[in-house]
């Protein structure tokens, strides 16, 4: 069966399923540009830390190919440089954009110093660059699949069926393809070892009722939905044997950023003697950021907390607090850090 598909590049057209809409249906909304993509990511019609990159990268390929190529490659540089700058802030918790517009710009910049290559010939590389998330993406993603399951499967003594609990969406909605978190899920499934999955519905934006539930159901793997509140109860009733979540930043000591509630999960499964994973990108580790205090977090805006769709569900006026993202301590990760290069002790990364 086919992965479900958030994004859809075809030779300088770029659509993203309308995650808003999920799971009552499937729409495809075209991305025409660097704007788009910025409103699309910010409004998290598109979301997920890799695939915020990807629609990212991929909108700006789409406007550089409409563009007659700049005078000079300053110029060029100058306007890759804006465009990425501004894609940056559309969401600043992920890493994910960070990095891709760190590394095209750097392309950017070395191709106005190489005088065999002219301002048409680099707008080309860069767009092909540019291009090539998607694939890289996806080979990673199987990656992490195999390594965690493999460490998941060994950790809890190769029991036959496992139960494993997991929060917000880090699937093929979340990345582009397999997944990270879901992508590990996906690969215990094959491996016939998912006796049961728990998701939690992950409020205030229900990326599990609506997005991971959606695809566990899609691709018939046996789960159940659970309420955040149900997090505790649910593993001492079925006895988890581990938690797996994904991440949007995870610091130089191992300490992740990642979808509120994580943080909270983390603790009860400490406290449940139950192993507690993170999946992701090994992209995802910002050495450049000492400890989890010095990752931003999102705020979100109140509504996605007093209104279900355009009805008020609390008293106008009440204070909020909206944080996208909370931040779980290495020490909590007892399982590992899981990427496509293996699986990590949380306070042993180091750059490879
Ligand atoms: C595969 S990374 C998914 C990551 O992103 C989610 O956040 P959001 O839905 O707000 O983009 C969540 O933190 C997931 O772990």
């Amino acid at each position: 069966m086919a992965t479900l598909q958030a994004i859809k590049y075809n030779d300088g057209s770029l659509e993203i399923l309308d995650q808003l809409l999920l799971p009552e249906s499937c729409t495809y909304i075209s991305i025409n540009n660097v704007q788009d993509a910025w409103s699309a990511i910010r409004e998290m019609k598109v979301r997920g830390a890799p695939a915020i990159a990807i629609v990212g990268s991929l909108s700006l390929a789409v406007e550089l190919r409409k563009l007659a190529a700049p005078e000079t490659k300053k110029d060029l540089h100058s306007l890759v440089k804006e465009k990425l700058d501004y894609l940056v802030t559309s969401r600043p918790t992920a890493v994910n954009m960070q990095l891709a517009a760190e590394a095209c710009v750097k392309l950017s910049n070395d191709l106005v110093d190489k005088a065999s290559v002219d301002a048409a010939e680099a707008k080309d590389v860069i767009v092909k660059h540019l291009e090539a998330m998607l694939a890289n993406d996806i080979a990673d993603n199987l990656a992490i699949g195999e390594h965690g399951a493999r460490d998941i499967a060994k950790k809890c003594g190769n029991k036959d069926k496992l139960r494993v609990l997991t929060h917000c969406n880090t699937g093929s909605l979340a990345t582009a393809g397999y997944g990270t978190a879901l992508g590990v899920i996906r690969s215990l499934h094959k491996a016939n070892f998912v006796d049961q999955v728990y998701c939690t519905e992950t409020r205030p934006y229900n990326q599990g009722s609506r997005l991971t539930a959606f695809e566990l159901v899609y691709e018939k793997i046996p789960a159940t939905l659970i309420c955040d509140d149900m997090a505790a109860a649910a593993m001492k009733e079925f006895k988890i044997d581990a938690v797996i979540v994904g991440a949007d930043r995870v610091a130089a000591n191992g300490d992740t950023a990642n979808k509120i509630g994580t943080y909270q999960l983390a603790v009860l499964a400490k406290s449940h003697n139950i192993l507690f994973y993170v999946a992701a990108p090994f992209s995802s580790i910002d050495f450049q950021i000492p400890s989890g205090q010095s990752i931003p977090i999102e705020e979100r805006p109140h509504s996605e907390m007093t209104h279900t769709g355009s009805i008020r569900t609390a008293a106008a006026g009440i204070n909020c607090w909206n944080p996208g993202f909370d931040v779980t301590p290495a020490e909590l990760i007892t399982g590992g850090i899981v990427t496509e290069k293996g699986v990590f002790k949380s306070d042993q990364l180091v750059p490879v």
